[in-house]
C-alpha cells in the first residue's frame, strides 16, 4: 500500500516546506484543491520540479469540463488528476483522454457519491486508474463519522482503491487490510507537531 500526503495547506512556500519534511517517506504527494484554489497551477509545478521522483497528485476535483481541466494540470506537472464521480461519464472520459494524451492517470474522488460501489466500478470502466473512497472535512467533521463505510465500499468495489477521510495512525491498519492500494492522510500529518515524525510512523505502520 502507497502512502499519499494530502497537502490541504494555501500558499506554496508551505507546501513546499511540508513536501520537504515528508517525501522521504510518501509515495505521492497531492495538492489539495484548496491549495489550488489559492495558488493555481503554479504549485504543481513547484511541487513537481522540487520533487521528479515522486507522484504528484493534483486534487482539481473537477466536475465538468474533464479533458480541458486534466489537460492544463497534467501540463503543470501533474501524475495523476482528480474528477469527481459525480460528474457526468463524459466528463471522466474526456479527462481519460487527456490522461492518455499525457501518459498519466485519473483519479475518481468518490466524495459524495451515495452508492461508491457501484460509481467506482463504473469509473474504473470508463478509465480511471484507481478511484478515492473519500470522506470529506466536512463530513468527517458529523458526529458518529467513522471510516467503516469507505472501507466496505472499497472492499465491495472490487477496483483499486485509496481512501481519504481523516486516515491517520490508529486507522491506517484498518485501511490496509481493506485491501486499499493508497492511503490518504491529511490532517494527521500537515496538523501535526512533527509532521515528518507522523509521516514516518503512518510509513511504518504499512506493512
Ligand atoms: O481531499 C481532501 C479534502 O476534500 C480537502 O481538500 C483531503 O485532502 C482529504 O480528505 C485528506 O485529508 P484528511 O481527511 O485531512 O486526511
Amino acid at each position: 500500500m502507497k502512502l499519499q500526503v494530502a497537502m490541504d495547506l494555501l500558499t506554496v512556500e508551505d507546501a513546499l516546506k511540508l513536501a520537504g519534511q515528508v517525501a522521504e517517506y510518501v509515495d505521492i504527494i497531492e495538492l489539495g484543491t484548496p491549495l489550488i484554489k489559492a495558488a493555481g497551477l503554479s504549485a504543481v509545478t513547484a511541487v513537481k520540479n522540487a520533487h521528479p521522483d515522486k507522484i504528484v497528485f493534483a486534487d482539481m476535483k473537477t466536475m465538468d469540463a474533464g479533458e480541458l481541466e486534466a489537460d492544463i494540470a497534467f501540463k503543470a506537472g501533474a501524475d495523476l488528476v482528480t474528477v469527481l464521480g459525480t460528474a457526468d461519464d463524459s466528463t471522466i472520459a474526456g479527462a481519460v483522454k487527456a490522461a492518455q494524451a499525457h501518459n498519466k492517470g485519473i483519479v475518481v474522488d468518490l466524495i459524495g457519491v451515495a452508492d461508491k460501489a457501484t460509481r467506482a466500478k463504473e469509473a474504473r470502466a470508463l478509465g480511471a486508474k484507481f478511484v478515492e473512497m473519500h470522506a470529506g472535512l466536512d463530513e468527517q467533521a458529523q458526529p458518529g463519522f467513522d471510516l467503516k463505510g469507505l472501507l466496505s465500499a472499497g472492499e465491495a468495489a472490487r477496483v483499486p482503491f485509496s481512501v481519504a477521510g481523516g486516515v491517520n495512525r490508529s486507522t491506517i491498519e484498518d485501511v490496509q487490510r481493506a485491501g486499499a492500494d493508497v492511503a490518504v492522510a491529511g490532517g494527521a500529518i500537515y496538523g501535526a507537531a512533527d509532521p515528518a515524525q507522523a509521516a514516518k510512523e503512518l510509513r511504518d505502520a504499512i506493512v
